[in-house]
């Protein structure tokens, strides 16, 4: 089971320090927590992953930072292909699979983030399954570090996770293309994290607004552990 928290661009290495502090006050036992706070916040601790990373050790890549930088904190953790920098920041499948295998050669944990636009959702499983495979290229599927989120782009930030149905039928095609863990995210709350954490083939959730807030974090932690 595993329970991560994406803060995105939200909290000071300040804010982070004493996060991680009152977040450790409760049991991690039979859950993996993870943190990826923004890269101003990066710090040596075992919670802690980065949201993102240039595939390089380093070089001329101005506003980025690889892999020395992240060696500096003994980051070994890190998500990759997650729909803001693909939407956002235009990241391309290519692209997304070269710093995959940069991160895999170097014996990363990766969360490896796949999602449909509501367009395609709107056309239904098949179509979305055809949209998820095309994120799935250039990715080895059964790397032993690996762990999947799922996250709807529509249900990113709206308030409006996936229903139920919609959960539990993507991630069993999804587990038919890998045995690694495959998290939910989109709109975790502590409100739906008990009916979400209980579907089949959701191992775990990928939290962003909800995780900002420390208590209600621990609280969505101890929930997940409740009800797997
Ligand atoms: O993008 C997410 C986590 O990576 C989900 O964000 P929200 O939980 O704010 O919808």
């Amino acid at each position: 089971m595993i329970v991560a928290a994406n803060f995105k661009t939200n909290k000071t290495r300040k804010e982070t320090v004493e996060y991680l502090k009152e977040l450790k006050t409760i049991d991690f036992e039979n859950v993996k927590v993870a943190v990826f706070p923004p890269q101003t916040a990066l710090t040596e601790d075992d919670l802690i992953g980065a949201q993102n990373a240039y595939p390089t050790v380093n070089g001329a890549y101005t506003g980025e930072i690889g892999l020395e930088q992240l060696n500096e904190f003994n980051i070994k953790r890190i998500l990759i292909g997650h729909s803001e920098r693909r939407h956002i920041l235009g990241e391309t499948q290519e692209f997304i699979a070269e710093k995959f295998n940069f991160f895999k050669e170097n014996g990363f944990e990766i969360f490896y983030c796949i999602g449909e636009p509501l367009e395609i959702r709107k056309k239904g499983i098949d179509a979305v399954i055809e949209y998820l495979k095309n994120q799935f290229r250039g990715i080895d599927l059964e790397y032993e570090k690996l762990i999947v989120a799922y996250e709807p782009v529509w249900a990113i930030g709206t308030g409006v996770s996936a229903s139920i149905d919609e959960i539990r039928a993507t991630h069993a095609e999804i587990r038919k293309f890998t045995s690694k863990p495959i998290l939910y995210g989109g709109s975790v709350k502590l409100n739906n994290i008990e009916d979400i954490i209980k579907i089949k083939n959701v191992d775990g959730v990928l939290v962003g607004s909800a995780s900002l807030d420390v208590n209600v974090f621990k609280q969505m932690i101890k929930k997940a552990k409740e009800n797997k």
